[in-house]
């Protein structure tokens, strides 16, 4: 990798600016497959860019307003003990993590669920794309190189049981839930890190918005055993989680101020062998329509 995405630097920003050191920083980079050189110089040049900045302000009042306020973590995640049931469905709770809210479950789907859903998407691949966040609208881009498709919510006795079990263990009414998004990722295919968040800050995503409010937590649900990559990676974390059929990564990342957890960020690394099978389920702050 020869540039940095402009993610990344807003990331680096936001880093420097929390006082994380530049070690740290230039560790994450590389371990999401930065040049440890072009890390390093991108750092200095940021934390030089914020230095400047701070000198060129007028007082010192202004430097600490433009501080943003930290994200601040509501209860404990979904506050579940070891195991969910629903509808007579058994889900194990396997770990949990407190920054950011993250819960792995296992048995979300059952085998035999992950074989359907797999089968019926198999013939209704498109190539996946990215929001433009200036525009709203879908794109293609390298930094997402997997097909998919959508069941709109409720479209068959089988995707609405799917639905309804999804929602009670995300504890949101059914209707707060986008359609569940299949995706396959062939070898070498990958989902750059990202937000799931629509960036306020970005024009296109007044569009998305105004359907149900920001997204505050995604469920991906993994349809087969990955031979090998494809892992769910937190770069800020250090956390990656390896794909086992019918477990999931569940986490969590608007609170009820409306404030966006950065520490959500989140990719799929590319899969080295074999192939890869995942459904996501995204919820909104209110009914998505
Ligand atoms: O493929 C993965 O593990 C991550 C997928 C993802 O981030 C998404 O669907 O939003
Ligand atoms: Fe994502």
């Amino acid at each position: 990798m020869n540039q940095i995405p402009p993610e990344w630097i807003r990331w680096i920003d936001e880093n420097v600016l929390r006082g994380v050191s530049e070690k740290k920083l230039i560790d994450a980079m590389v371990k999401a497959k930065f040049g440890n050189e072009l890390a390093a110089a991108t750092i200095a040049s940021r934390t030089l860019e914020r230095i400047r900045a701070s000198a060129a302000a007028p007082d010192a009042t202004t430097v600490t307003d433009a501080v943003p306020k930290e994200y601040r973590y509501e209860g404990c995640g979904l506050n579940t003990g070891n195991k969910v049931h629903i509808d007579g469905h058994n889900i194990a709770v396997l770990m949990k993590l407190e920054k950011p809210r993250a819960i792995l479950f296992g048995n979300v789907l059952s085998h035999d669920e992950c074989d359907q859903l797999i089968a019926l998407s198999k013939t209704k691949l498109l190539r996946s794309g990215v929001v433009d966040h200036q525009t709203g609208n879908t794109k293609l881009h390298e930094h997402r190189t997997s097909s998919g498709t959508f069941f709109h919510r409720g479209t068959t006795p089988f995707i609405a049981m799917i639905d309804k079990r999804l929602a009670a263990l995300m504890q949101v009414p059914e209707s707060h839930g986008e359609g569940l998004q299949i995706l396959n990722y062939q070898m070498g295919g990958e989902y750059r890190p990202h937000y799931d968040y629509f960036r306020p800050d970005a024009p296109g995503s007044a569009k998305h918005l105004a359907r149900g409010g920001q997204r505050t937590a995604t469920l991906i649900i993994y349809l087969n055993d990955v031979d090998g990559g494809g892992e769910t990676i937190f770069p800020r974390n250090g956390l990656s989680i390896v794909p086992a059929k019918g477990s999931a990564i569940y986490f969590s990342y608007t609170n009820a101020e409306n404030q966006l957890d950065s520490l959500s960020f989140h990719g799929g690394s590319p899969v080295i062998e074999g192939e890869k099978w995942i459904a996501t389920k995204w919820v909104r702050q209110n009914e998505y329509r």
